[in-house]
Formats: structure tokens, C-alpha cells, sequence
């Protein structure tokens, strides 16, 4: 019976794309999920109306907008504060104990230099993405989201929540796109990041389809429901809902921690196959988040430790052996 096929099909190509875009280990050669796709696109045009918003057909979409609609985030998307050195960050966590005590543990992520987005899920499924915008209100992205192979567009639990994280672009698809615009003879893009916001500002979803865009997801932006109580958890239920999320964020348990493993980040990060621009290292429980707050426009329980630019290193280091 075609419904049952279609259904397995949906099912079963949502996995593959699982496995291949967020866990990084396909269990099928391309060329099958292609075939797969195929005949699940014909079995759709015979029957439509099973041809649901979640099924992988639909990640391009149709329509070339003429301009995006707003969208006002239920809760803002606040800002990082800054530490630039050892010194930050032992003030950074000297603050923090004033307000919460010596009890404390802090989860220390990459942070992906790119840019932060915001998705809404109704009941397992994505129904709206945005991009940062000021805080409070951004542009709506979905079509452009949908496009992003590592975004489920159905969750492995029918949850109503709203999910933040860095939309970014790799290195090698970073260098693939700018030899294509040297070959037209266009602009070339600075950087990943401004590649990234430029695909992810194309009015049409097929060019943003050809980007190769990535995400890594963060954080949940209304934990309320889901009984979370750390953000360390938060991440493990992301991980279980089908998000892709950064492994390499680690737990620390001192300030002294977070130090020695950010120092251990600034010699690896040039062999990352996609850009950071520091690290983010956030209090993990979500009581004490709440204790400390937050100020008109950052939290007080989080700060970003800056790397200096990657290419003012690099340009360093030619001069330097010039
Ligand atoms: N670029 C990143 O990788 C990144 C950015 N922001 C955050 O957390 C913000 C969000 C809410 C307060 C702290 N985490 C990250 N990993």
C-alpha cells in the first residue's frame, strides 16, 4: 500500500539524513538515499496530500521571496560579554561566586564564528527559524534553515520548544564557494562567517541549498517543560532529540580547569574543520543562571574568552619568518 511505503520512506530517509549530517556516519552509500529520494518524490506527486511539511523532500523549498518577514523572539537573544585573557576570566568566575557561593561547575564550548539563529518546534516538528537580528527581533529564515542538512525536521519526541545555535559554514566549503566566485569573476566572501550570513540572506532557498551551510546548536532557549536542570543536560537532551550539537564541549569544575582547557583549544583550533572565535564558557546550573541573571543585554553567567583572529596569527607568523 503507496501511504505505507511513503511513510517507511519518510521515516527511513530522515534516519539516513541523521546519520550522515549530524552524527557524521552514513549507514548507506549515497547513491541509495538518492534512490530512495527519488522514488519517494514520485510516490509523493501520486499522492500529495501525504507529501507532509517534515518529509525530507521538502528541505528545498519552492518560492524566491521577495523580502523576509520579521520575527520577535519570545525570549531575546542576548549577547556574550568578553574576557581577552586569564585575569577575565578569574574575575569572571570571582563575580560569579560572590552572588552563588564556592559550589559551582562550568561547561566550556567552541564558540563557532558564525551566526546565532533561532528555531521553534510544535510537537517534534521545525515550524520557524530566525536570525538573531538585535536581540528581539529578526528576519525569518525557515526556508533557508530547511535547507540545512544537519536541522531535523522532525524531532525523535513530539516536543513544543525553541532551540538557539551558530549557523556556520566549514573551511573546505568556505574555500569551494570562494574558487566558484573567482571563476565568475565575482566578490570573493571575507571569511566563513559573512559566507555563512550572505547564503543564509539569499532570498532563494535553492542557492542557500547550495552552500553547505551547518549548524551547531547550544542551547534551549525555554527550558521550562522539558525538566532539564543543568545546561550540561540540556545539550545531552538536544543530543537525544536528533540537534547537532559540539562534542567538544567539556565540564569543568574550577575556574583553573576552564583555563587549562581553553589554553588547549587556542593549538588546536587551526586543525578545526570550521572556524571559532573563542570559547564560551557558561555556569551549567540552571538555578544559578537564574540567580545571577542577566544584565539589559547579556547574561551574567556566561562570557566568551576571544581568541585573537586567525589570520592576524597567521600574518604574524609570515612576517616573523620573512
Ligand atoms: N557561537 C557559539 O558557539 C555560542 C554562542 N552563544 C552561546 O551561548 C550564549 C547563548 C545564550 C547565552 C550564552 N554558546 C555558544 N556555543
Amino acid at each position: 500500500m503507496s501511504e505505507a511505503r511513503i511513510k517507511e520512506l519518510q521515516d527511513l530517509l530522515n534516519q539516513y539524513n541523521y546519520e550522515y549530517h549530524v552524527l557524521d556516519k552514513p549507514s548507506i552509500p549515497d547513491a541509495e538515499y538518492d534512490r530512495l529520494l527519488k522514488e519517494l518524490m514520485s510516490l509523493e506527486e501520486q499522492f500529495p496530500a501525504l507529501k507532509t511539511p517534515d518529509s525530507p523532500t521538502q528541505r528545498v523549498g519552492g518560492a524566491i521571496l521577495d523580502s523576509f518577514n520579521k520575527v520577535e523572539h519570545r525570549t531575546p537573544m542576548l549577547s556574550l560579554g568578553n574576557a581577552f585573557n586569564e585575569t577575565d576570566l578569574r574575575d569572571f568566575d570571582r563575580r560569579i561566586r560572590q552572588v552563588v557561593g564556592d559550589h559551582i561547575s562550568y561547561v566550556c564550548e567552541l564558540k563557532i564564528d558564525g551566526l546565532a539563529v533561532s528555531l521553534r518546534y510544535e510537537n517534534g516538528q521545525f515550524i520557524q527559524g530566525a536570525t538573531r537580528g538585535d536581540g528581539s527581533v529578526g528576519e525569518d529564515i525557515t526556508a533557508n534553515l530547511k535547507t540545512i542538512r544537519s536541522i531535523p525536521l522532525r524531532l525523535s519526541e513530539p516536543v513544543s520548544l525553541e532551540v538557539r545555535g551558530e549557523a556556520f559554514m566549514s573551511k573546505k566549503s568556505f574555500e569551494a564557494l570562494n574558487a566558484i566566485k573567482e571563476e565568475k569573476g565575482e566578490e570573493l566572501a571575507a571569511n566563513p562567517r559573512n559566507a555563512a550570513a550572505g547564503s543564509l540572506r539569499q532570498l532563494d532557498p535553492k542557492i542557500a541549498a547550495s552552500r553547505n551551510l551547518d549548524v551547531y546548536f547550544y542551547s534551549i532557549a525555554d527550558v521550562g517543560e522539558t525538566g532539564v536542570d543543568s545546561h550540561s543536560q540540556g545539550l545531552d537532551y538536544l543530543d537525544k532529540l536528533g540537534f547537532k550539537t559540539n562534542q567538544e564541549r567539556r565540564k569543568c569544575t574550577s575556574i583553573e580547569e576552564v583555563i587549562e582547557f581553553v589554553q588547549g583549544w587556542v593549538e588546536k583550533r587551526p586543525h578545526l574543520p570550521y572556524e571559532i572565535d573563542g570559547m564560551v564558557i557558561k555556569v551549567d546550573s540552571l538555578d544559578q543562571q537564574i540567580e545571577l541573571g542577566t544584565t539589559a543585554k547579556s547574561p551574567r553567567w556566561a562570557i566568551a574568552f576571544k581568541f585573537p583572529a586567525e589570520e592576524v596569527v597567521t600574518k604574524l607568523v609570515d612576517i616573523e619568518l620573512s
